[in-house]
């Protein structure tokens, strides 16, 4: 099993707050790895210590091997990121977007199949801004695909989705898995872990608090009433 994402003791303060107190998780290349735990657990902010996009104030994360901070670009096109807010840019239309963003790539995935199966085909010239939340969310995960990744960050890709189109979503999250890339998904959703996930993370007051596939983490019980046994209010 190749280890793709390390996080080893992070911190990252805000001021007199803590977002991540001590985080330690890992993520495996060919496995769906879901993170979970309550608002302001700290999940975006090392998400974001993992992508490069914030730097880390004490441990360390490593992806593919790299200090993401201080990567080069080349490292960079092996990361695929979809941000919780889209990040995309209002005043362009969804398929010029992707096949801009393949151009920039060597090597990049099949922007009309990822159309077709994420059913962007539909508002495809609808400028970004015009989209509904679904929408968005579906042209974020393509362009967080499209340069065919090693990792890939996804940060709560369906919340907002209908269920079709969260069905089409999980099913291009396990092949982009079954294509060797490590993918980390944040969630609040008990079913989408326990339907995708090869390894949880559950994290709480920024820390990690449970790891291990669904299984090693759930025993008997239920994922649902493991994650509330550990990250209820008196169990921290
Ligand atoms: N730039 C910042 N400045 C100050 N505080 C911040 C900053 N970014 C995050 N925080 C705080 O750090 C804590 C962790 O935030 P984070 O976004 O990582 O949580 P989360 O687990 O992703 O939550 P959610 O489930 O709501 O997305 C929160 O208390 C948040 O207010």
């Amino acid at each position: 099993m190749t280890e793709a994402v390390t996080v080893r003791d992070l911190v990252r303060q805000f001021g007199p707050r803590r977002a991540v107190d001590g985080m330690s998780w890992r993520a495996a290349s060919g496995q769906v790895t879901a993170v979970l735990g309550p608002n302001g657990a700290g999940k975006t902010t090392t998400i974001e210590c993992a992508e490069g996009l914030q730097r880390p104030d004490g441990g360390e994360v490593r992806v593919l091997g790299t200090d993401p901070w201080s990567a080069p670009a080349g490292h960079r096109s092996r990361v695929g990121v979809m941000l919780q807010d889209g990040g995309l840019p209002g005043g362009t239309k969804p398929l010029r977007l992707l096949r801009h963003l393949a151009s920039l790539y060597a090597d990049p995935a099949d922007v009309d199949g990822l159309v077709q199966r994420l059913g962007i085909d539909a508002f495809s010239g609808t400028t970004v801004r015009r989209l509904s939340g679904g929408q968005k969310q579906r042209v974020s995960l393509a362009a967080a695909l499209v340069g065919r990744p090693e990792v890939v960050f996804l940060d709560e890709p369906t919340a907002g989705l209908d269920p079709h189109a969260r069905l089409d979503v999980w099913d291009l999250v396990r092949e982009t898995r079954d294509t060797g890339c490590a993918v980390v998904v944040t969630t609040h959703s008990f079913e989408e872990a326990e339907r995708l996930a090869d390894h949880v993370v559950i994290v709480d007051h920024g820390r990690a608090v449970a790891e291990g596939s669904v299984a090693e983490v759930t025993g008997e019980r239920t994922l649902e009433d493991v994650y509330f046994e550990l990250t209820r209010e008196g169990s921290r």
